[in-house]
């Protein structure tokens, strides 16, 4: 299967990715919701409120019986009732009467505005003076203001949001219809990488970065982290690890092999997988040439650079996109759309960028006299601190070459809020 495809760009992996399937949908309780990906549309089965409340307290009145009312000539109403809280009240507000009621309170008929307490004065037990008149309306909210009766919510592929989960809450949907969340396999691989845990590194090993960095991006888009393992650059150890992760997870990440010739390593492990099929085999982009991706089955392969900058980078441009829309964001479904927030900046320094390339610079964004500027961090691919210390990144198109000082660039902010 060793075939060698073109060298993508970053663009054709982009779309190849928004031809895959969505998960399966699940449904979940609302106290698991936020952060999943609606499955099916949302729309107001009642409204919100279904009564109409006052929004202040004091007195819910008749707002022709207040026009007019001002401190010389204040509006005189009889008190005949209280509104109690979470309980409709029976009595109705008639002509010249009053009804008193707290911010919440269900409006009783006859009402159509609150006055304020502050605008009255009590002149005894069941008598006010309003000074301020009303309009209808005012300091009520209607019976289906907030939400509307029917009223199309969000649609399949919503991102749900704290704020969206209230909705849901306010209108008594206990559970949702959301994407499966993709469990993803983390494999590392590199003769020369050894466990955080140890304590002296031996000469020529480094600790393992990328099985820490990949999880925690991925746990970021949603994915579910199973199975991690850091495997030795060996044929048969590779192809048994990734059978084993390809049985039960939906995504394998494997990063690294060894310096010479690895992709071909990877690739061979794939030849072992009958149902493989290689998608991607290199991107113009940089870092990260070296990237794979291939479909077995219906379950998803990436091999990315073993170089921890290019591996967070080929995760953060790629990885992360597809694990959305596996889940069937429709934000990851847009065109041209990006993963995460983006800012605009300034350029302070020329960046300097090859024609027929895509290139992903690390920026630190900071604000000068009002202006948000982006400063780039040069570094070699190797020195995970430079995306340690950058607040996000530019991506600088394959058909321009380099950008000058004073350019005003998108930067796709590391942060997700
Ligand atoms: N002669 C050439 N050499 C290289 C080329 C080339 O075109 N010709 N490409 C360079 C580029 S670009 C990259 S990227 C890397 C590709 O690296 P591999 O994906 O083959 O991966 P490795 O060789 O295993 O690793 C590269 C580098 O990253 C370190 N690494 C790997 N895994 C981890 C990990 N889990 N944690 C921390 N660091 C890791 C590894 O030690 C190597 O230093 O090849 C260039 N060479
Ligand atoms: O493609 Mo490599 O990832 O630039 O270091």
């Amino acid at each position: 299967m060793s075939q060698f495809l073109k060298v993508k760009t970053a663009e054709e992996v982009l779309d190849i990715l928004k031809t895959l399937d969505f998960l399966e949908a699940e449904t979940v309780r609302l106290e698991q919701a936020c952060g999943r990906i609606l499955a099916t549309p949302v729309s107001a089965p009642e409204p919100v409120p279904h009564f109409a409340r006052a929004t202040m307290d004091g007195y819910a009145v008749r707002a022709r019986d207040t026009f007019g009312a001002s401190e010389s000539l204040p509006a005189l109403l009889e008190i005949t009732d209280e509104v109690s809280m979470g309980k409709p009240v029976s009595a109705t507000t008639e002509k010249g009467k009053a009804i008193a009621i707290p911010t919440g309170g269900m409006l009783p008929s006859g009402a159509d505005s609150v006055v304020m307490v502050e605008y009255t004065i009590p002149m005894d037990e069941k008598t006010i003076e309003v000074i301020k008149p009303v309009a209808p309306g005012d300091n009520v909210l209607k019976e289906g203001e907030d939400i509307g009766l029917g009223e199309e919510l969000f649609g399949a592929g919503w991102h749900l949001r704290p704020q969206d989960i209230g909705v849901l809450a306010a209108l008594g949907m206990q559970a949702v219809s959301v994407r499966r969340r993709p469990k993803v396999a983390i494999l590392s691989t590199g003769d020369e990488i050894v466990p955080v845990s140890t304590e002296v590194v031996p000469a020529g090993k480094i600790r393992d970065i990328n099985t820490f960095t990949l999880t925690a991006q991925v746990q970021e888009a949603g994915a579910e982290v199973g199975f991690k393992s850091l495997v030795e650059d060996d044929l048969d150890a590779l192809i048994s690890a990734c059978r084993k992760a390809l049985d039960t997870h939906d995504v394998v990440v494997l990063s690294g092999g060894s310096s010479v010739g690895v992709r071909d390593f990877t690739l061979r492990v794939l030849d072992f997988f009958p149902e493989a099929e290689l998608l991607v085999h290199g991107v113009a982009v940089r870092p990260g040439k070296p990237t794979i991706l291939a479909r077995i089955g219906k379950k998803l392969f990436w091999g990315l650079p073993g170089q921890p900058v290019s591996a967070m980078m080929i995760c953060r441009a790629f990885v992360l996109p597809s694990l959305m829309i596996l889940q069937g964001a429709e934000s990851a479904l847009e065109p041209g759309a990006e993963y995460g927030n983006t800012c605009r900046a300034v350029l302070n320094r020329r960046l300097p960028s090859v024609h027929g390339r895509t290139d992903y610079v690390p920026v630190i964004v900071s604000r000068v006299e009002g202006e948000i500027h982006a400063t780039p961090v040069f570094g070699k691919s190797a020195m995970i601190s430079t995306l340690a210390r950058s607040d996000g990144y530019v991506i600088i198109p394959a058909h321009v070459e380099g950008l000058d000082p004073g350019s005003e660039v998108t930067v796709h902010l590391f942060q997700r809020v």
